[in-house]
């Protein structure tokens, strides 16, 4: 009789989980489990939450979907809250446990957490087990050796493209799901009671018809069916076509494919999306929209294989560029560029959007971390924590490598990235409607 425990980090979805797939397969009983880590409550060192309403939103929207779709197969989701370590150990005592799963995560606190439960576990002779599954391309499918990977975007997508490298088909969900082991009782609060408890249902930030991504809006909501939801009426709709004509527009919902929020709770996975766009391009023709998707899907795995050959480095202040100045940081002006206070409209309108919806365009990331960085004279480490604090497509891998990429820490070639934030403006927003939006409401606004 085998008791499995499969722990769920950022992949809250049975569709093309192969870990959790891998799982069920060798269980008998198995126990699905989510960990509220009292570490992520703590403020950071920059003097702020680490995780902010809007993140609370979405992951919440992530765990019911989750515990729905457990619960149609037999299952449920079990929801603790504590250190990781502690619970689970708990959780495999009280399960007489033998095997844990858990998707590797390649950031360095993840990492370590996994580690430490390694150190607890094995001596117990319980097995964890880890397995890589965020990528589109499996990193052993990649024609050159993870340590061999070109320390830029450009060579490592032409040496893709040039292999032509097969994308895995994504993997259906599991029939069923083995039951919960007997000594663990189900819970008798339903997960929405649960989750409300223990992260504060009194938190929800006020709904923003101005949104991008209106997270309160049921046709937005981040879990396993909306994503599949959301991912067919951007294809039905032939939405990928003019991507690559909308993709640096700031207002409205369509400019970009939004799968973000789905890919970073995992709800959804990079071969489900890449499957659906192929379907598409054989039924509906490609252009340089659909090219330019998997364009931008080659940058998220960049950052992701980035991890996989520097790990701990791309978290140092100076990044992969040792020899560079390090950054300084002024508190005050990181204040006013976080508080939508720097005096600069552009500026001010995107991060006030920012913390109104927890959504922000690529282009407008790039302009305000550029701003942070090149013109406050900021430390880039606290700008990506406020991102990290507030987006609900945070994802470690993109977030640290394009904060790292702008800063010059990273590995662009041409060294530091400045966004002179006037001439974007006059680009990108010259009739003044994406600065009226956000700083008065409505009325359009002169460039
Ligand atoms: C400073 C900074 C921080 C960022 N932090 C994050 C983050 O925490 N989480 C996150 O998902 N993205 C992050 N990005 C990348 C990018 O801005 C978002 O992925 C994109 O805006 C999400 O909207 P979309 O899904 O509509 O993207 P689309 O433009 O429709 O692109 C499709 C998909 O491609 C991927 N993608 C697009 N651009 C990038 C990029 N530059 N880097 C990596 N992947 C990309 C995403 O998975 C995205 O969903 C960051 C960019 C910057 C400049």
């Amino acid at each position: 009789m085998s008791r499995v425990l499969y722990w769920f980090r950022q992949d809250l979805r049975l569709r093309d989980n192969r870990c959790f797939i891998r799982a069920c397969d060798q269980a008998d009983a198995l126990l699905p489990v989510y960990i509220l880590d009292p570490a992520m409550e703590q403020p950071t060192r920059w003097g702020f939450d680490r995780i902010g309403p809007h993140r609370r939103v979405v992951l919440g929207q992530a765990l019911r979907g989750l515990d729905r779709q457990l619960r149609q197969r037999g299952s449920g989701l079990c929801l603790l809250q504590g250190q990781p370590v502690d619970q689970l150990l708990a959780m495999v005592r009280q399960g007489a446990i033998d095997t844990v799963w858990v998707e590797d995560i390649a950031a360095p606190q993840e990492r370590a957490l996994v580690d430490a439960l390694k150190q607890s576990l094995e001596p117990l002779g319980v097995s964890v087990y880890t397995g890589w599954q965020s990528s589109l391309i499996a990193p052993d499918d990649l024609p050159f050796a993870i340590d061999r990977l070109p320390d830029s975007f450009t060579p490592f997508r032409k040496r893709v493209e040039q292999a032509a490298v097969c994308i895995e088909h994504p993997y259906p969900a599991p029939d069923a799901v083995p039951p919960w082991p007997e000594s663990v009782p189900y819970p008798t609060a339903s997960i929405d009671a649960q989750f409300d408890a223990l992260c504060g249902a009194s938190t929800r930030p006020a709904v923003d018809a101005r949104s991008a991504f209106p997270c309160d809006d049921p046709d937005c909501s981040v879990d396993e069916i909306g994503a599949q939801r959301h991912l067919d009426q951007y294809f039905a709709r032939g939405l990928p076509h003019t991507y690559k004509a909308t993709r640096n527009q700031l207002i409205g919902k369509d400019y970009s494919s939004k799968w973000s929020p789905f890919l970073a709770l995992g709800v959804l996975s990079a071969r489900q999306v890449y499957a659906a766009r192929q379907h598409f391009e054989q039924a509906r023709g490609a252009n340089e929209g659909t090219y330019w998707l998997r364009f931008e899907l080659l940058w998220r795995d960049y950052f992701r294989f980035l991890h996989l050959k520097y790990g701990r480095r791309l978290y140092h202040a100076r990044g992969l560029a040792p020899d560079r100045p390090a950054p300084t940081h002024d508190a005050d002006r990181f204040e006013r560029w976080k508080n939508a206070d720097t005096g600069h409209a552009f500026i001010d309108a995107a991060m006030t959007e920012l913390s109104r919806t927890g959504y922000l365009s690529n282009r407008m990331r790039q302009v305000v971390a550029s701003y942070l960085i090149h013109d406050l004279g900021c430390d880039w480490r606290a700008g990506a924590a406020w991102f990290e604090s507030q987006l609900v497509d945070y994802d470690v891998y993109s977030n640290q490598g394009n904060w790292l990429y702008l800063a010059g820490y990273g590995t662009d070639p041409r060294g530091s990235r400045r966004f002179n934030p006037d001439k974007q403006a006059q680009d990108y927003d010259p009739g003044g409607a994406y600065r009226a939006l956000w700083l008065s409401g409505t009325a359009a606004m002169p460039a």
